[in-house]
């Protein structure tokens, strides 16, 4: 696959959503992700009641301030130059300066939640080792009116970039399940972009999960005076 640029990040547009989201089969290699699974410090994880996290370089202070220091090169290398080529982050403040790796079980996922503002509003998620199925909903309702859902498969080795009203107006969570069932065009919003759609009608519609890795990377908005002194603007 040639590589995506911001030439043709367009190509990777799913349409159905909020504005924006893009999802980019294939983002890396199985040699990259085998890379990035091997390099994950086996000591440094958080257990979660519902899955297991690590923030690197390391936690916000309790004012959402990032403490900055170089992420690992095994985190950056190649992965935040090739989304850097994509021009979304071209805006943001300091460029990509901070990671959490999470990792969901089959049967674990996350709550419906939103990011929030202590980041520029872009999230890149690269998965990895397994598929999982996103939801996404709109915040805002009616009373009288059902919240609109979206679901977006994520293969292993996929990036997937949430920005605009995408970022600022929807919640987003994995449902708790070992199985992502009724997977089919007319159920998930970004099927015609999968890499591997094939796979999913061959197993009857379904997603029969493994142990998935994410790494959501983004820009954290406060970086301490005296950290981006040292670090300067890190892209
Ligand atoms: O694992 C994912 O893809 C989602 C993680 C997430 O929502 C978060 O870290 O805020
Ligand atoms: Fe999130």
């Amino acid at each position: 696959m040639q590589p995506v640029t911001a030439d043709t990040l367009h190509l990777y547009r799913i349409d159905d959503p909020p504005n924006q989201m893009y999802y980019i089969p294939k983002f890396i290699t199985e040699g990259e992700e085998t890379r990035v699974v091997n390099n994950i410090p086996s000591n440094r994880w958080q257990s979660l009641s519902k899955r297991r996290l690590q923030v690197l370089p390391t936690a916000l202070t309790p004012n959402n301030t990032l403490i900055a220091a170089p992420l690992p090169v095994w985190l950056t290398d190649p992965i935040v130059g090739r989304i850097a080529n994509l021009g979304v982050f071209d805006g943001a403040p300091h460029g990509i300066n901070h990671c959490l790796i999470n990792e969901y079980n089959p049967g674990q996922g996350i709550m419906p939640h939103e990011d929030g503002t202590a980041y520029y509003p872009i999230v890149a998620t690269v998965s990895l080792c397994s598929t999982i199925v996103l939801d996404v909903t709109g915040k805002r309702t009616y009373d009288d009116e059902a919240p609109k859902r979206w679901r977006v498969v994520q293969e292993p080795r996929s990036l997937l970039l949430t920005a605009g009203s995408a970022y600022t107006d929807t919640l987003h969570g994995i449902a708790e399940v070992t199985e992502d069932v009724d997977l089919r065009a007319d159920t998930v919003v970004n099927w015609t972009l999968l890499g591997d759609s094939d796979k999913l009608v061959k197993n009857g519609d379904r997603n029969r999960r493994g142990t998935r890795i994410s790494l959501t990377y983004r820009d954290v908005n406060k970086v301490s005076a005296l950290s981006s002194k040292i670090f300067g603007k890190a892209r």
